[in-house]
Parts: structure tokens; sequence; C-alpha cells
């Protein structure tokens, strides 16, 4: 194994699905968040996760205990000095990225790669804001992580393609599959993603259909497995909003302006199936 211990920066739905995923394939992670609460929540989520997986993957053994035992929860940064690669899961809000990014480039070893699991943000402004940008490569993982097989790759304008190798390295380890795209915010899946669900609040906003209704369409007429809005309270509300106001600032492009509709909910605290409710409820 190449990678022993792993940081996970951000304990939320992304980064306690990447440290699930870690420690079942026998890798040392240490999570990192700013909040005991979260991480004190994603231990109980990856503890559930593990559950889910064993379930649904019968041919696969997981010894919970010890996947459980990989994973440190700390909200000490200075814990990621000794980590072999860093997966960076932090809210998608550029402020809070570039800060975390100036702790870890200082703490982290200079040899160590940043993978950044953004939903639009641009991985070459990432490394813009590090020493390090050779190193640094998008990582957009699915949700939830541990059974989603296929991650997007991203390669920034300085991502070396030594980094990209250790990227692929990296996945082989915790069996995913990747495709390796440019750098353009949202990259192949998102921008195409966030755009339908955009669209899918302004149907409900005007009234043209209620949200079971809009995901039946896609479900019945197209065989998707979730309709938009069902995706939408997965993913998170208040992820969704952000993702498209960072499409919306990187291309100038009126397309994406975000549905009022959405930010109201989000301003509501409906942030999906995290909250218990959003365009459904999950209480
Ligand atoms: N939710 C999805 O389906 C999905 C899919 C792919 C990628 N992403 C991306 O992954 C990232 C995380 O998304 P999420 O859904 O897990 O969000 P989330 O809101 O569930 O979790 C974000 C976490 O970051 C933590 N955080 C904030 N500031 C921090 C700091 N300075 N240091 C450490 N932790 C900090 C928060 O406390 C929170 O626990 C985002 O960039 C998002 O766009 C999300």
């Amino acid at each position: 194994m190449e990678f022993k211990s792993v940081g996970v920066v951000g304990a939320g739905v992304m980064g306690a699905g990447v440290a699930q995923s870690l420690a079942q394939t026998g890798h040392h992670v240490v999570l990192v968040d700013i909040s005991d609460d979260v991480l004190a929540k994603a231990k109980k989520e990856v503890r559930n996760g593990l559950r889910a997986f064993s379930l649904f993957n019968k041919k696969e053994t997981i010894d919970h205990k010890a996947s459980m035992e990989r994973i440190s929860y700390t909200t000490d940064y200075e814990r990621l000095a000794d980590v072999d690669f860093v997966v960076e899961n932090v809210t998608e809000k550029w402020p809070i990225k570039q800060e975390v990014y100036g702790r870890i480039d200082t703490i982290c070893r200079p040899d160590v790669v940043f993978a950044v699991n953004t939903s639009a943000i641009s991985i070459t402004k990432v490394g813009g804001i590090t020493k390090r940008a050779p190193q640094v490569v998008g990582m957009h993982f699915m949700n939830p992580v541990p059974m989603k097989p296929m991650v997007e790759v991203i390669r920034g304008f300085h991502t070396a393609p030594e980094t990209i190798d250790t990227a692929k390295r990296f996945l082989a380890e915790i069996n995913k599959q990747c495709v390796v795209v440019e750098d353009m915010p949202g990259f192949v899946s998102n921008r195409v993603l966030m755009l339908t669900i955009n669209e899918a609040a302004f149907l409900v906003q005007d009234k043209v259909a209620a949200p079971a209704d809009v995901d039946r369409i896609f479900k019945t007429c197209f065989e998707h497995r979730m309709g938009p809005l069902e995706t939408a309270d997965l993913i998170g509300l208040d992820t969704i909003l952000y993702s498209i106001e960072v499409l919306y600032e990187s291309y100038n492009d009126s397309k994406y302006r975000p549905c009022p509709l959405l930010k109201k909910m989000v301003d509501a605290g409906l942030h999906g199936r995290k909250s218990g409710r959003g365009f459904f409820s999950y209480e």
C-alpha cells in the first residue's frame, strides 16, 4: 500500500464518505473538521455507512471494527504533518477553501499531493494559492462515496503528469475508477447536472409541476434512477446553491443564475437529506 496515512479535511457528507472508503480499504485516516459536533456526526455516518456497504455488497468482507479504528477524528490541523496524501472536502465557498489550502500547504510535507473535492471550483485557481500547483489535482467524488465506483479527476493548468498518475494509483487503492478531464468550472458532471437541478427548481417555483412529478418524469421517461430534485436533496441544497453561484461567477453567464426558490429554501434551513427536509421530507 503506497498511501498508508491519508488526511481528509472536512468531515461533512463527502468527507465522511471519503474517510469510510479509505478506512475500509485498509488506510489510516486523519479526519479534520473545525467542529467537534460535525466529527461526532461523521463517526456515526461512517458506522452506518459501513453497515449499508456490507448490506449492498455481500461478496466483500469488511472488518467494521478495524475500519472504525483506522480513523482519527480531530480539529487539530497539525495532525496532517505526517500524512502521505490529502483529500480536501470543505464547504463549497472560495474563502473557506482558500484559508484551508493556506494552512495545509505549510503543515503537510512538500511531496504530498492535494486532491480537491469540489463541485465547481477551478482546480487551477486552487493550485495558484499553494506553493505546489503541480501537485494539486481535482478529485470529484460522487455521493455516497463508498457506493459510487467512478471519480472525475481534473487536471489543473499546472497539474503535473506524475500527479495524475499518483491520483490514479490512489483511487485504485480505494477501488475506484476514474475519468480524467480538463479544468473548467463544473468540469463535465456538474456543468450539466447543476443546470438541470437549477432548472428543475424553477419548474417547482413556477408551479409547472410538484417535485414528485418533476422527478417521476425523469425516472419513468428517461429511466434515471433518481430524479433531479431527489438528487439535489442527496447532494445538499446548500452545496447546490454554492456550486451554481460558483458557475455563475466563473462563466459570467446568466444561464447559471441561481433559482430564487433554491436560495429561499437554503435560507430557511432546508438543506435536503442532511437537514431532514429539502424538496422532500426525510423526518
Ligand atoms: N454533497 C455532494 O454530493 C458533493 C459531491 C461531490 C463534491 N462535493 C464537494 O465536496 C465538498 C464538501 O461538500 P459536502 O457536501 O461534504 O459539504 P458539507 O457541508 O456536508 O461539509 C463541509 C464540511 O466542511 C467543514 N469545514 C468548513 N470549514 C472548514 C475548515 N476551515 N476546516 C475543516 N473543515 C471545515 C464543515 O464543518 C463541514 O463539516 C464541497 O466542495 C462540495 O462542492 C459535494
